[in-house]
């Protein structure tokens, strides 16, 4: 067995462990990548990049019939189902070297294409080889969480790792789970021609403000998506190539079936006992600084047990870098990570929620809000159905909830401010271009101002008084 010595041992080459072998080689550190599966992880090959080229298809078929309001006469889309995965498979290809093996070899990356596990606090077992190292990164993610449902190891059924290469399109997909995933993968194939069907045991996209979140069931709904929510999916069975699950509101049977009821994460394999590192059933226990209960060892992205977000563990992989090369404190936050449902209309949220703002800081909190039929931009557009709501503390942003066109752009501002801490005014004083979408936050923050300005019997007595004095 050959013995490898480096600063740092990552295991995982996803969206975090990436992120962290690019940053730390580039600073002159001796970097190993262990990688058991596809190099570029959940993201790239299961996850946001396919799910993303699928939702493209999707809203170009769409658009096909909705022609009549602007002139243009709708058509009912041919769908090519296997074309549209060509699509899919072709976005994938193109990101995949951005993630390879060569480009990180080329960067001075030792990879080795291999689970690696634990053998002590200090040494990983990979293959062949024994490594050592300084510090240890744990960026092994997750993957779909297969609920203990009746019947359904007896059936062929979907998951994000298996549903992207259907290659003939479904004629009825049920959906248990109406989180993220379900939602943006009942529109792409609703949108492809598909009957759709989702089961939800509590409510659809409900790690959301309900406010929004309907506005976004409304339109699937009206897309002819069925959508059954505090709905527990009790058993499943196939009768002669039928899927039929036995639902509390009665049976719903389809031809294909995709369970996305949440993640697992990937630690089984890690033999984190012997490494003295502790876990939980949601993930590897971390403090403010990612690091487990070994000080030698960081966790980072989905296998945390935090919010499971590409851009939360590139996150995570800058607070490593500042750590563990640097040895500078570095602890991660999370009020302001955004995150974003690509459906249409986009879901997009930071920080607090209405009803978490509320109950964080009661009569204090104001919320300012802006309806998308407002925007001159959106009413040219058409698609005038959206709304802003910015949770205000002090004249702080601690939440801004938005749904509407384009929603993940429109956050990215949000993001900046809450990242910085700014003051709402910050958003008022910048000058946004007319006409746009992203008007909509700067209308949002006015909506806050507006009535401290204009209904504000001091300010009418101020520009009375100087009106006098001026020539
Ligand atoms: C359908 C879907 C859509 C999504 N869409 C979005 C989106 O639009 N935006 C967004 O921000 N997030 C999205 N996500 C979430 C995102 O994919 C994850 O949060 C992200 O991939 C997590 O990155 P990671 O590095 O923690 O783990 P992963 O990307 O899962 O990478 C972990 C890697 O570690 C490897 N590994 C596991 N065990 C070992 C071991 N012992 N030794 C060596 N290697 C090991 C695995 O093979 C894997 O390649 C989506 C997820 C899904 C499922
Ligand atoms: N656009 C994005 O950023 C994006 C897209 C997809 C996934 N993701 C990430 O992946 C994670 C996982 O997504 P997800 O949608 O699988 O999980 P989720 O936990 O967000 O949602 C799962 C849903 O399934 C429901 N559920 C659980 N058990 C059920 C059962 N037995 N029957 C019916 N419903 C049941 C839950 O009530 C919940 O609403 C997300 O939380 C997110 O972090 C992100």
């Amino acid at each position: 067995m050959e013995t490898i010595s480096c600063d740092l041992c990552i295991l995982g080459a996803g969206s975090g462990g990436l992120s962290v072998a690019a940053g730390a080689a580039q600073m002159g550190a001796d970097v190993v990548l262990l990688e058991g599966h596809k190099m570029g992880g959940d993201c790239l090959n299961y996850g946001c990049v396919p799910s993303k080229a699928l939702l493209a298809a999707g809203k170009r078929a769409h658009a096909m019939g909705q022609g009549a309001a602007y002139g243009i006469t709708p058509v009912v889309p041919q769908v090519d189902f296997a074309a549209a995965k060509d699509h899919v498979d072709a976005a994938i290809a193109t990101i995949a070297p951005h993630d390879s093996q060569e480009r990180f070899e080329g960067l001075g990356v030792r990879v080795i294409r291999e689970f690696g596990r634990f053998v002590s606090p200090t040494e990983v077992e990979v293959g062949e080889y024994r490594i050592t190292a300084r510090r240890f990164v744990i960026a092994t993610g997750s993957r779909p969480f297969v609920p203990p449902i009746e019947g359904l190891d007896e059936v062929t059924y979907h998951t994000n790792e298996t549903v992207f290469s259907l290659r003939d399109r479904p004629e009825h997909l049920i959906i248990i789970g109406g989180g993220p995933i379900g939602m943006e993968m009942a529109q792409a194939h609703r949108r492809l021609g598909c009957a759709v069907t989702v089961i939800e045991a509590a409510s659809a996209l409900g790690k959301d403000d309900p406010e929004l979140a309907a506005i976004v069931l409304d339109q699937l709904r009206a897309e002819g998506i069925e959508i059954l929510e505090e709905t527990e999916a009790g058993s499943v069975w196939d009768f002669e190539g039928r899927i039929t699950v036995e639902t509390s509101k009665g049976p719903i049977a389809g031809s294909h079936l995709l369970v996305a009821v949440g993640r697992q994460v990937n630690i089984d394999k890690l033999n984190l006992e012997a490494a003295g590192i502790d876990h939980d059933r949601k993930g590897i226990t971390v403090d403010a600084g990612l690091r487990t209960s070994n000080r030698r060892a960081y966790a980072i992205g989905d296998v945390a047990g935090g919010m499971q977000f590409t851009h939360v563990a590139g996150y995570h992989a800058g607070i490593v870098i500042r750590s563990a090369l640097f040895g500078l404190p570095a602890k991660a936050r999370t009020d302001h990570i955004p995150w974003v449902t690509y459906t249409d209309p986009e879901l997009a949220q930071i920080g607090l929620t209405e009803a978490q703002a509320r109950a964080a800081h009661g009569d204090r909190l104001e919320v300012a809000r802006f309806d998308l039929s407002g925007s001159d931009r959106a009413i040219a557009e058409g698609t005038t159905t959206g709304l802003t709501k910015v949770m205000v503390v002090k004249g702080r942003p601690v939440g801004v909830s938005i749904v509407g066109p384009q929603a993940g752009e429109q956050i990215a501002l949000w993001a900046l401010v809450l990242a910085n801490k700014l003051k709402l005014s910050a958003v008022t004083n910048m000058v946004a271009p007319y006409p746009t979408m992203s008007e909509a936050g700067k209308r949002a923050a006015g909506a806050y101002f507006s009535p401290r300005l204009f209904e504000n019997p001091t300010v009418k007595r101020i520009v009375k008084s100087v009106q006098r004095f001026l020539p």
